[in-house]
């Protein structure tokens, strides 16, 4: 699965509703950037996606779910807990093999992290842990992306370096920014979420970031 076509997506919160009810067409192929000022409802509308899409997608929460005690190379490893037998995550635990070595180590040089494999990630920086995160969902390699914020916590260059990877590694992706430059420069549709409801939904190239601003 690449696309999906999801309807009646709502949440509530307190007895108050946050989102929806919306409907969400994303086709293979589709690039979308949720944009939207805090608080619009952009991370809930993430999880409830990713709820009905789940192990078709490979997730970057904006708290990001980096397990502190493991190391990094065993965070990223955790993209792939489901697809292998229980005895190979065991193994994988002590003593992990060559070829997983080798494969996460690859993910992590492309993010500028070759040096910290085996560093617990209890002692990274923010924008270590966002890497991770992302070399987790990279790992994965599920048809979809499902992303929140993913970049906020890297510099300029290597947040566009990020996004020039994912980009190209995920044919298929929803990415909540609040970056509307980045949205507008790596997404190919920009849909506004404004009061949980879609306020805006256009290509990239139909958009300039003036058009933008009525969300904020
Ligand atoms: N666990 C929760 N309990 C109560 N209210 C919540 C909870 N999570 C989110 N909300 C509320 O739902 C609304 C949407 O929140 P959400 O985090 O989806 O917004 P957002 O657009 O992602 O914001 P930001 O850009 O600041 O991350 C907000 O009003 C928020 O206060």
């Amino acid at each position: 699965m690449s696309g999906f076509d999801l309807s009646g997506l709502t949440a509530s919160f307190n007895g108050k509703r946050v989102i929806g009810p919306l409907s969400l067409t994303v086709h293979p192929g589709d690039k979308v950037a949720l944009v939207g000022k805090s608080g619009a409802g952009k991370s809930t509308l993430i999880r409830l996606i990713h709820e009905r899409v789940n192990r078709d997608s490979s997730l970057i929460p904006q708290d990001l779910g980096i397990v502190n005690a493991l190391s990094v190379f065993h965070n990223v490893f955790m993209g792939q807990l489901d697809k292998h037998a229980t005895w190979y995550n065991t193994i994988t635990l002590a003593r992990p093999f060559a070829r997983d070595r080798a494969e996460v180590n690859a993910l992590l040089k492309s993010l500028g992290m070759t040096e910290k494999l085996w560093t617990p990630a209890a002692s990274l920086s923010g924008g270590q842990r966002q890497r991770v995160a992302i070399a987790r969902a990279l790992y994965r390699n599920a048809s979809v992306l499902l992303a929140d914020e993913p970049v906020s916590a890297l510099d300029g260059p290597m947040a566009n370096s990020v996004m020039t990877l994912l980009r190209d590694r995920f044919s298929t992706s929803v990415i909540a920014l609040h970056d509307v430059e980045l949205a507008l420069n790596y997404c190919t549709r920009i849909v506004g979420i404004q009061d949980g409801q879609i306020a805006l939904d256009q290509p990239s190239a139909n958009l300039v970031a003036s058009d933008i601003m009525f969300l904020y």
